[in-house]
């Protein structure tokens, strides 16, 4: 038998990461796939616009008049992999390349989902980042780091 068959860590943020590959941000491309409690993935989403506005119309910049930036437009990826879901939430568990900003960990929370795996917090210390961990801590939701994928990944696509 196979010994060094793929983890289920690695393979649900390995969804995350296929899925972030979708955005058409420059600077980050975000992706999530949440899992429920069977294991199965009840919803995938990445950093995009909303249902109908043109990608080629809206700007993806981060400096400038804040109209003229991405950020009054992007949907994220949790919010999206959220609505995009097929069920309830409830102990779900939701693995993000980017640990979720403030606003987003609102939205985990109240969706019930008790878990984040994420890849990246390359926003630690933010005020944003601090606010979503006083929420996660206190709500109880769990949060872990996953490195793994990255060394699993490259070794594989290598052969
Ligand atoms: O929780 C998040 N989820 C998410 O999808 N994003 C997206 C929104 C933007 O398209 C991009 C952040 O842009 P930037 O790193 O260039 O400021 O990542 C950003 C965060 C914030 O950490
Ligand atoms: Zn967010």
């Amino acid at each position: 038998m196979r010994e060094d068959y793929i983890s289920w860590d690695d393979y649900f943020m390995g969804v995350a990461k296929l899925s972030a590959l979708r955005s058409k941000d420059q600077n980050t491309q975000v992706g999530a796939c949440i899992v429920n409690p069977d294991k199965r993935i009840v919803g995938i989403g990445y950093n995009g616009l909303p249902v109908g506005c043109n990608d080629r119309d809206f700007p993806w910049e981060r400096k400038g008049d804040f109209l003229d930036t991405k950020y009054p437009y992007v949907v994220h990826a949790e919010p999206n992999a959220i609505l995009n879901s097929t069920t309830s939430l409830k102990d779900c568990r939701i693995y993000v390349t980017l640990f979720p900003c403030n606003e987003c960990t609102k939205l985990i929370i109240q969706s019930g989902i008790r878990e984040i795996i994420y890849m990246e917090d390359k926003y630690n210390g933010s005020k944003e980042n601090v606010a979503a961990k006083r929420m996660l801590d206190s709500a109880k939701v769990k949060y872990r780091e996953l490195h793994r994928i990255d060394v699993y990944l490259k070794s594989e696509l290598s052969k």
